[in-house]
């Protein structure tokens, strides 16, 4: 059976005592390897409250989080690394280290006691190659770019060959180019029998990329299935409050064009 990625009832509370909020409130969502999952709604809905919730980072109050029926909470920590690729909202690195380094750190959950292998060595040149970074192999982080960074930390992420990739706002950084040849990579991850789950803002591009969209609101899961029946012009006015009409993009594909505010 395909391994499952599942929250049940997930709901996390924050805040000082005094200023209790519900971040998320029963959230359900069951994520399946081969598809890519994009999660979109408006600033401070839960959409990154979800992902590090999804990715063992952090424990709802209440509901729980299952990979193939297994509890998180009982898989090793080792084993979530080797299963669940994480790529966090904020692309920094603060130590000073240089990019083939940084993707070696993809690898560690695989690594035996005798260091790397030769399987380690290919995963992390084919995600350099994949993420157009083999260029910068011997740079120091620091010295990248914004948008160059973001790719050498995708690159680490996809060497180590997760079953699924959960990224937060991972075009955030990224010129249109880079934006697309991203989610292309994204849908070959999927091909290859991964599960990508991408947390989005750029509608079109959910649209577009995504086999299925997960809309958040107020800590909620609004709606979830296909693409074009999520994101309709009424329900993307009532959550955003933006006026929006769909296209037909010249390769046949879906688009979406916003309007402004409504
Ligand atoms: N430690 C905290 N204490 C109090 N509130 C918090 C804390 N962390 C997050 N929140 C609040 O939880 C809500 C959800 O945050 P989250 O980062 O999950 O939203 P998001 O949908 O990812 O937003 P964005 O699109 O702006 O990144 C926000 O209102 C945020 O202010």
């Amino acid at each position: 059976m395909t391994a499952v990625l599942e929250a049940r009832d997930v709901s996390v509370t924050l805040g000082a005592a005094n200023a209790r909020k519900a971040v998320l409130s029963n959230a359900s969502l069951a994520l399946r390897r081969g598809e890519i999952t994009a999660i979109i709604g408006p600033n401070g809905a839960g959409k990154s409250t979800l992902l590090a919730c999804l990715a063992g980072l952090r424990a709802p109050d209440s509901g729980a989080i299952t990979l193939g029926e297994v509890s998180l909470t009982r898989v090793s920590a080792r084993e979530r690394g080797q299963r669940i690729g994480f790529l966090p909202q904020v692309a920094e690195v603060n130590w000073d280290i240089d990019v083939a380094t940084l993707v070696s750190l993809g690898r560690l959950p695989h690594q035996g006691r005798w260091g790397q292998s030769a399987a380690d060595l290919t995963a992390m040149a084919d995600a350099l190659e994949a993420t157009d970074t083999a260029q910068f192999a011997s740079r120091v982080v620091g010295t990248l770019s914004g948008g160059e960074r973001a790719r050498a930390l995708l690159a680490r992420v996809l060497a180590g060959q997760p079953e699924f990739l959960l990224a937060d706002e991972p075009l955030a950084n990224l010129d249109p180019r880079h934006q697309f040849d991203s989610l292309a990579l994204m849908r070959r991850v999927t091909t290859s029998g991964a599960g990508v789950v991408l947390v989005l803002h750029d509608l079109a591009h959910a649209i577009r990329v995504a086999d299925r969209v997960v809309m958040m609101d107020s800590g909620r899961i609004v709606a979830d299935g296909e693409p074009a029946t999520v994101l309709t012009p009424e329900r993307i006015a009532a959550v955003y409050g933006v006026a929006s009409h769909a296209v037909t993009l010249a390769d046949g594909s879906p688009g979406l064009v916003l309007s402004g505010p409504c």
